[in-house]
């Protein structure tokens, strides 16, 4: 079974992104490239780091009206990356245009709750309900929408999989147990998450920054 890990390359220097990625690229299944990445470094990064030789996870996360949105994935088709977000809350329409405007190769997946809220940061927005809640509905959205999988934390994947047998399930937030969270608030290890039917598991600092990430990134895929 091919790694599941995408190593969230966030760092703003492309050489040292660079550098990185070839140093670990024997311990994960893909690069994640995200905003940070891409408002940098744009389609040169990208063909930089797809240069290794491993998936290209594009998180771009976008959310706009359809045809906005649907005009961004055709002008990144040619980057031919595995997987790309948008966010569930664009609605059904977005997403259905999104797809629609993907090539053929790319999984198209939508963030349903960011890892980094919590029950309370979605009241404040104005939306009552739990974090499970929100999520299983965005969820459903997605599926409605012909989306290939979601995005959410490793405390739902578990749901979600049982309602989405074949989605295509995207998590972030891991830490192993004596790792720092940071700004992460549903948190789960990467292990859990694999068990609970993740099909990628994202992992970004407790690799990027860690003293040896090369260490780092096999002591994740040795927990799997
Ligand atoms: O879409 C994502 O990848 C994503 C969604 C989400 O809900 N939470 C989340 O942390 N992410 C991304 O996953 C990565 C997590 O990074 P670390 O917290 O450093 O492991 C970052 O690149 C985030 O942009």
């Amino acid at each position: 079974m091919s790694n599941p890990v995408y190593l969230a390359l966030d760092l703003p220097q492309l050489d040292a992104a660079k550098a990185l990625a070839a140093r670990v690229k024997g311990h994960v299944g893909g690069f994640k490239l995200g905003l940070e990445f891409f408002c940098a470094h744009g389609h040169h990064g990208v063909h930089e780091i797809a240069a290794l030789g491993l998936p290209i996870f594009l998180d771009l996360k976008l959310h706009d009206i359809p045809n906005t949105v649907a005009g961004a994935m055709q002008a990144i088709h040619m980057l031919q990356p595995a997987i790309v977000t948008v966010h569930a809350a664009g609605g059904r329409a977005m997403m259905e245009d999104a797809k629609a405007a993907a090539g053929q190769a790319t999984r198209v997946v939508a963030v349903t709750l960011l890892t980094s809220l919590d029950e309370r940061d979605l009241q404040r927005t104005g939306i009552a309900g739990s974090a499970h809640d929100q999520v299983m509905r965005l969820a459903e959205l997605a599926e409605t929408a012909g989306l290939d999988g979601i995005v959410c934390s490793g405390q739902e994947v578990a749901a979600v999989h049982r309602q989405w047998k074949d989605g295509f399930l995207v998590v972030p937030g891991l830490r192993l147990a004596d790792n720092h969270v940071a700004d992460q608030k549903r948190v789960v290890t990467p292990r859990k998450a694999r068990d609970d039917g993740a099909s990628v598991l994202v992992v970004g600092r407790p690799i990027s920054r860690a003293a040896d990430p090369l260490a780092a990134a096999r002591a994740v895929e040795a927990t799997l």
